[in-house]
């Protein structure tokens, strides 16, 4: 199952990670870093009707290579230029055809908060997410234990991170809703064990959010009917990485699919 590699993988990263960073030395280094972009500000204050969260993403285990000609800098610059709250930039390598560079490069070229698109499983990412110059982490229940998950949002808050927490199904979503911090709260369309994807699992989780928690709809998002189909079932915003990824010019695919962003202060 591809799940269990990519959490094995990330062990063997973090214990990587455990040589090259010190975490005294990071936080030393975070202290001198200028603050986070809001993301999820970004997202309630958005330039649509429904906020956008789009994604700088290669490739994927379930549908391989997406977009063999690459420029993540030139596609985040295109997402701004359409006006996109947030870019989420996968940085897995093995699985995704990512990089933490990806992230870097485009923090310095392009000013809308950026999400660092990985599999969390040790507070050392967390600190390394903040350094390479993410605005916002993804925590995803399926892996993680409920002191995990409460635990690494607390420290992703404390360095200034939003955090999105990412669910599946209801089980994993009465975890999330019971250590009652998360404001931010992605619903997974594609099951990540099974690579299956339904929207109506948005439909049927964000029924049992909260009101004042934003919700995201995450994965197999493609037409203007899927966009429809999602905000009316609650979402307040959408992520979206291959549709986009497959379009040649990625500035008129977000056009198309959510039409052009409403001018500067515009809210609805
Ligand atoms: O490319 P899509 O189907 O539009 O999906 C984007 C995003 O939701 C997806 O990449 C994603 C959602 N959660 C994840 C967790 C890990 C890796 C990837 C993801």
């Amino acid at each position: 199952m591809f799940l269990d590699r990519i959490v094995a993988t990330k062990h063997q990263e973090v214990e990587m990670l455990k040589q090259t960073l010190s975490i005294s030395e990071a936080e030393k280094r975070i202290a001198e870093l200028p603050a986070c972009k809001g993301f999820e500000r970004a997202l309630v204050g958005r330039n649509r009707p429904v906020g956008l969260i789009a994604e700088v993403k290669k490739a994927s285990p379930s549908k391989g290579l997406i977009r063999p000609d690459f420029h993540p800098v030139s596609l985040a610059q295109a997402y701004e230029r359409a006006g996109t709250d947030c870019i989420s930039v996968l940085t897995d390598v093995d699985y995704f055809q990512g990089s933490n560079d990806y992230l870097t490069e485009i923090r310095s070229q392009v000013k809308v908060p950026l999400l660092r698109k990985d599999f969390t499983i040790d507070e050392r990412q967390i600190y390394e997410a903040r350094l390479i110059g993410a605005d916002a982490i993804l925590l995803i229940a399926a892996i993680l234990t409920p002191k995990q998950l409460a635990d690494f949002h607390t420290l992703g808050r404390d360095l200034g991170l939003d955090v999105l927490v990412e669910v599946h199904n209801r089980p994993e979503l009465e975890t999330v809703l019971e250590f009652g911090q998360a404001t931010l709260i992605g619903v997974n369309n594609r099951d990540l064990k099974t690579f299956v994807t339904d929207l109506s699992v948005t439909e049927q989780l964000i029924g049992l959010m909260p009101s004042g928690v934003v919700a995201v709809s995450e994965s197999a998002i493609a037409t203007t009917d899927d966009v429809a189909y999602v905000r009316k079932a609650g979402a307040q915003a959408v992520l979206i990485g291959e549709h986009f990824m497959r379009q040649p010019i990625v500035e008129d695919a977000v056009n198309a699919l959510l039409g052009p962003a409403l001018k500067e202060g515009a809210t609805q």
